[in-house]
C-alpha cells in the first residue's frame, strides 16, 4: 500500500488525488495547503494524516487549535510544506501546489530520496528544469508526470524512448475558451469569461493559462525537461475535444496516441500506481459521443504566450523563470480586474526583454529572477 504526501491537497488536483487515494487504498500520510483552514481541517478529520501544514503562518496557528483533538502534527510556512515532502515513512509525494511555490517542496522531496515524485506542478520544471532533473537523477528519484499531456506522452513512450527513435512529441491543446477569436475580440474579455474552460474543471490560475495558451507554452517547456527533447521537437496540435491527450511520433512516422475522457483522475492514478494499471471509477471513452475528432494549428499571432515560451526555452538560462514569474503575477492582476486579457502576453514579453543571460542558474538565481519579473510586472501597470 502506498503512503502518500499530498502537497496542495485543497486544490483541484489535490482533491481529485484524495478521490484516487480512496479508490486505490493508498494511505494519506500528510496534507498541505496555503491558507484553506476549513477545507484542510475537513480533510484531516476524514483522512487522519499524521502531519499537515499551511504555508500561511497565521492560518497554520488557527488550524493547530482546531485540530488539536486529532493528534495531527501541524507545520507552518514554506518549511512546513517542505517537511511534508521529506517525511521519512512516505513513498510518494504528489506535488499539486500551484505556481513557483511548488519549487522548494519539489527539491525537498528529491533531496529526501527514497520516494517517487508525482508532479502536477508544471511551474517547478518551467523555472527550475535543469536543477530539478539533475537532482532527481543524482538522488535516483523518479518523476512521474501528472499533467494530462505529459502523462499521455509518458504512456506513449512506455516510460522511456527507445534510443534515438523518437522523432517528435505532438502535444495537444484544447485551444481554450477563446479559440477562433481575434485580438480585437479579446480586448474586452472578463475574468469570468476566461474562467470557463470548455473541457476541464481546474484551478483559476491554470484556467487562465489555458485561455491565453500560456499553459501550452509552459507544457512545451515541461516536455523538454521531462522527456529530454529539443524545443523544436515539441509540436503543438489544437484538438478541441481533449480526448487525445497527446501523441508521440517515431522515426518511422508511426504515431502513438493516448486517449480517454477528460478527467484528471486517470493521470493522477497512473502516476501513483505506475507501472500497474488498476480499475478506476472514471467513465470509459465512448466514441458514440465523439463522432468527429478535430486537429488544427494554434493561432500564435493572437495567442502570443505560446511563442514567447518557445523562445524562452530556446534561449534557456533564466528566461523561462522570468516568463513564468511575470505570467503568475499578470494572471493574478487580471483576476483582480487590474489589467486586460491581452496585457498578460505583453508583460511576459517585457519580463523576458529585461532578463539577462545566465548559463546554468542556481536555485537562488531562479528564485531571484522570479521575484524580479513579478516586481517588474507590478511596477508597469
Ligand atoms: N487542475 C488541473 O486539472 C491541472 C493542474 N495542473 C497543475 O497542477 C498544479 C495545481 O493546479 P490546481 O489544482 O488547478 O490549482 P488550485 O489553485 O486548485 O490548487 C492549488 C493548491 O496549492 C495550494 N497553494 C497555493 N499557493 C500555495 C503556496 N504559496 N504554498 C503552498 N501551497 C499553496 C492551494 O492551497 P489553498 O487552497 O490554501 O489556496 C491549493 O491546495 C498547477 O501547477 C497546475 O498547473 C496540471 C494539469 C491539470
Ligand atoms: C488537464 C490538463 O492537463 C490541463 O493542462 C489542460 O490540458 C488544459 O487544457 P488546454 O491548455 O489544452 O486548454
Ligand atoms: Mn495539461
Amino acid at each position: 500500500m502506498r503512503r502518500i504526501s499530498i502537497l496542495g491537497s485543497t486544490g483541484s488536483i489535490g482533491t481529485q488525488a484524495l478521490d484516487v487515494a480512496d479508490c486505490t487504498g493508498a494511505q494519506v500520510a500528510a496534507l498541505t495547503a496555503n491558507r484553506s483552514v476549513r477545507r484542510l481541517e475537513e480533510q484531516i478529520r476524514r483522512y487522519r494524516p499524521r502531519y499537515a501544514a499551511l504555508s500561511d503562518e497565521e492560518a497554520a496557528r488557527d488550524l493547530k487549535v482546531r485540530v488539536a483533538d486529532t493528534g495531527c502534527r501541524i507545520g507552518a510556512g514554506q518549511e512546513g510544506v517542505c517537511e511534508a515532502a521529506r517525511l521519512a515513512d512516505v513513498d510518494t509525494v504528489l506535488n499539486s501546489v500551484v505556481g513557483i511555490a511548488g519549487l522548494l517542496p519539489t527539491m525537498a522531496a528529491i533531496e529526501a530520496g527514497n520516494r517517487r515524485l508525482a508532479l502536477a506542478n508544471k511551474e517547478t520544471l518551467v523555472a527550475g528544469g535543469r536543477i530539478v532533473m539533475d537532482a532527481a537523477k543524482q538522488a535516483g528519484v523518479d518523476i512521474l508526470p501528472v499533467d494530462s499531456e505529459h502523462s499521455a506522452i509518458f504512456q506513449c513512450l512506455q516510460g522511456k524512448a527507445p534510443n534515438g527513435a523518437l522523432k517528435r512529441i505532438l502535444l495537444t491543446a484544447s485551444g481554450g475558451p477563446f479559440f477562433g477569436k481575434t485580438r480585437e475580440e479579446l480586448e474586452s474579455i472578463t475574468p469570468a469569461q476566461a474562467l470557463k474552460h470548455p473541457n476541464w474543471d481546474m484551478g483559476a490560475k491554470i484556467t487562465i493559462d489555458s485561455a491565453t495558451l500560456m499553459n501550452k507554452g509552459l507544457e512545451l517547456i515541461e516536455a523538454v525537461w521531462l522527456f529530454g527533447v529539443k524545443p523544436e521537437q515539441v509540436h503543438i496540435v489544437v484538438h478541441r475535444e481533449s480526448v487525445v491527450h497527446s501523441m508521440v511520433e517515431y522515426d518511422d512516422h508511426s504515431v502513438i496516441a493516448q486517449m480517454g475522457v477528460p478527467d484528471m483522475r486517470i493521470p493522477i492514478q497512473y502516476a501513483l500506481t505506475y507501472p500497474d494499471r488498476v480499475k478506476s471509477p472514471v467513465k470509459e471513452l465512448n466514441f458514440d459521443y465523439y463522432p468527429a475528432l478535430t486537429f488544427s494549428k494554434p493561432d500564435e499571432d493572437t495567442f502570443r504566450c505560446l511563442p514567447l515560451c518557445r523562445e524562452a526555452i530556446r534561449r534557456g538560462g533564466l528566461y523561462p523563470a522570468a516568463a513564468n514569474g511575470a505570467n503568475e503575477q499578470a494572471v493574478a492582476l487580471f483576476l483582480e480586474g487590474k489589467i486586460g486579457f491581452l496585457k498578460i502576453a505583453d508583460l511576459v514579453e517585457k519580463a523576458m526583454e529585461a532578463q539577462s543571460w545566465v548559463k546554468e542558474p542556481t536555485l537562488e538565481e531562479i528564485l531571484a529572477a522570479d521575484q524580479a519579473a513579478r516586481a517588474q510586472v507590478r511596477s508597469s501597470i
